[in-house]
């Protein structure tokens, strides 16, 4: 079975993944699977691009193999585009999903269903020894609820009513989210890379 590396530690991305690239019979493998050889990568970019390059090319660079990287996070528009870049450290320093969540309702307490308009985006580098990095971009459109819901996916899954649904992604079967997320759209792009 063929396998790709994925330069992340995210145990919600990897299972995201796992079921998305199921269906070119490709196998996942993270730095969960690789630690301790590999170290902390600091996360320095201003853009989803220059991070998710960051993450790509020092894994790629390190294991002389192609690597996929993803950074992503949720752009609201009541606050100007945050938390961006931002998503996994929010609330703090550490990676706490439902203190994240909590500060983001906190700062829309006073804004009304028709102004919480947001979007989740995943910005997929791929790089290879030798060749220039590879950007694909996807985003998926949504809202803001205004308390968590549902208990599957990770992040901000259970705030985000995605465009044309009445529940949250948390409250969608994996399989559900794998056809309409912002991961699944930028994966799409790569289908020509995949089938070499
Ligand atoms: O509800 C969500 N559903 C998603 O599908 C999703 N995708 C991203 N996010 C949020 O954005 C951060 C990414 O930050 P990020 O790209 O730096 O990843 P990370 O630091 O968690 O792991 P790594 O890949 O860097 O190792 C994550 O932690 C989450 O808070 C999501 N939230
Ligand atoms: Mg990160």
């Amino acid at each position: 079975m063929k396998e790709i590396v994925i330069a992340t530690r995210n145990k919600g991305k990897v299972k995201d993944f796992e079921l998305l690239f199921n269906k070119y019979g490709i196998k996942v493998k993270s730095l969960l699977d690789l630690s301790p050889e590999i170290g902390d990568i600091e996360e320095t970019g201003t853009t989803f691009e220059e991070n998710a390059a960051i993450k790509a090319e020092a894994i790629s660079e390190k294991l002389h193999i192609p690597v996929i990287a993803d950074d992503s996070g949720i752009e609201i528009d009541a606050l100007n585009g945050a938390p961006g870049v931002y998503s996994a450290r929010y609330a703090g320093t550490d990676k706490d999903d439902e203190a994240n969540n909590q500060k983001v309702l906190s700062e829309l307490k006073n804004i009304p269903s028709s102004d919480r308009t947001a979007r989740f985006v995943c910005v997929l580098a791929i790089a290879e020894p030798g060749k220039s990095t590879v950007f694909k971009r996807g985003e998926c459109e949504g809202k803001i609820g205004f308390e968590p819901v549902g208990e599957n996916g990770f992040g901000y899954d259970p705030l985000f009513y995605p465009s044309g649904f009445d529940k949250t992604m948390a409250q969608m079967s994996p399989k559900e989210k794998s056809e309409i997320s912002h991961r699944k759209k930028a994966l799409d792009q790569l289908e020509d890379w995949l089938q070499k």
